[in-house]
């Protein structure tokens, strides 16, 4: 558990984080989101004491970061920064195994972690393993440059904007895998964006940040059905609230299940229990239909999803 309590950081005579409090429970994924300049990563790297904060006190696990040694604190918390951080020199299997190798882990240990880690995402070791950062592609770095902060198992994730610079379809990818890794590993994540769309779907709670300060800490939904703010309604948009919420709702909830398994129609797609209720409403207009059959792994038909259903009880 991270907690900040009445934390505040100046530079000078601006204030960049203004008296927050925060509490991120473990295993949580806390969002902090907000405009250019409102103290976003200032908060997070005061969490991991690359910034010292000016008054206040910020507490891992209820022990306070400022008793702690700053690199055995960094050490169980991985950080991940938009454009990577990784040494060019290195290739990406040193790059994994920079903590480890801190830490002193023996090389078989090394080796076999750097393996887990590249497939858990999704990257072929066997072909991956030997090159360097330049010959990677946006989106593998920034899968290696996750890969690293997992490395030594740490209990904390501290991510800021880590998939900023990665195109729309790249970053949609990322943040699916990144849902998925976090089913698995579980870790307490505190993530910067200033993405609304991304903050709805990753995260547990969302803080909204703006100039220095917390104006809403609440989970997307509630943040979508009661902004505190007129400024927290703009953030989220205020004619989008509908497709949004829709969004953060899986297909699983509405459906209309089959008493047996069917086989799936030959040569048409369905949609997955875990699709968004946003999606099937688009497969619907689409396909001009008023239901949507839902495939199971293997493409047998385990039931549908009506339209009525969908505007009755979507949002
Ligand atoms: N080293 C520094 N010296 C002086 N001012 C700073 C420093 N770092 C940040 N600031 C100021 O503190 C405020 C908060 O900056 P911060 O980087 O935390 O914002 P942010 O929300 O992460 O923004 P962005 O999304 O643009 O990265 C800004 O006004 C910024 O100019």
């Amino acid at each position: 558990m991270i907690e900040l309590k009445n934390v505040t950081r100046r530079f000078g005579e601006a204030i960049a984080v203004d008296n927050i409090n925060l509490t991120v429970e473990t295993g949580e994924v806390c969002v902090l989101v907000g405009s250019s300049g409102c103290g976003k990563s200032t908060t997070l790297r005061m969490i991991n004491r690359l910034l010292p904060h000016s008054a206040g006190e910020i507490l891992v696990d209820g022990e306070s970061v400022t008793a702690m040694n700053p690199d055995q604190l960094r050490l169980n918390m991985g950080y991940v920064i938009q454009g990577t951080g990784l040494f060019p020199h290195w290739t990406v299997a040193r790059n994994i195994a920079m903590v480890p190798q801190l830490l002193k882990w023996p090389r078989d240990r090394i080796e076999a972690r750097v393996r887990e880690l590249m497939t858990l995402l999704d990257l072929d070791p066997a072909t991956h393993a030997h090159k360097y950062p330049q010959q990677l592609s946006g989106g593998q770095a920034q899968r290696v440059g996750v890969a690293r902060a997992l490395a030594a198992d740490p209990n904390i994730l501290l991510m800021d904007e880590p998939f900023g610079a990665l195109d729309a379809i790249t970053r949609e990818n990322l943040q699916l895998e990144m849902l998925r890794i976090q089913r698995q590993v579980c870790k307490t994540t505190v993530f910067v964006t200033h993405d609304i769309d991304e903050a709805l779907r990753l995260a547990t709670r969302i803080a909204v940040m703006d100039q220095g300060r917390i104006i809403q800490h609440d989970t997307p939904e509630n943040i979508l059905r009661r902004p505190a703010s007129a400024f927290v309604e703009s953030l989220v948009g205020k004619q989008d609230r509908g497709l949004k919420l829709m969004s953060l709702r899986p297909v699983r909830e509405l459906m209309v299940r089959h008493p047996e398994p069917r086989p799936g129609t030959p040569g048409e797609d369905g949609l997955h229990e875990d699709d968004s209720l946003r999606l099937a409403l688009s497969v619907m207009l689409w396909r001009d239909r008023p239901e949507v059959a839902v495939l199971d792994d293997q493409g047998q038909e385990v039931g549908v999803i009506t339209r009525e259903r969908l505007l009755q009880g979507g949002i």
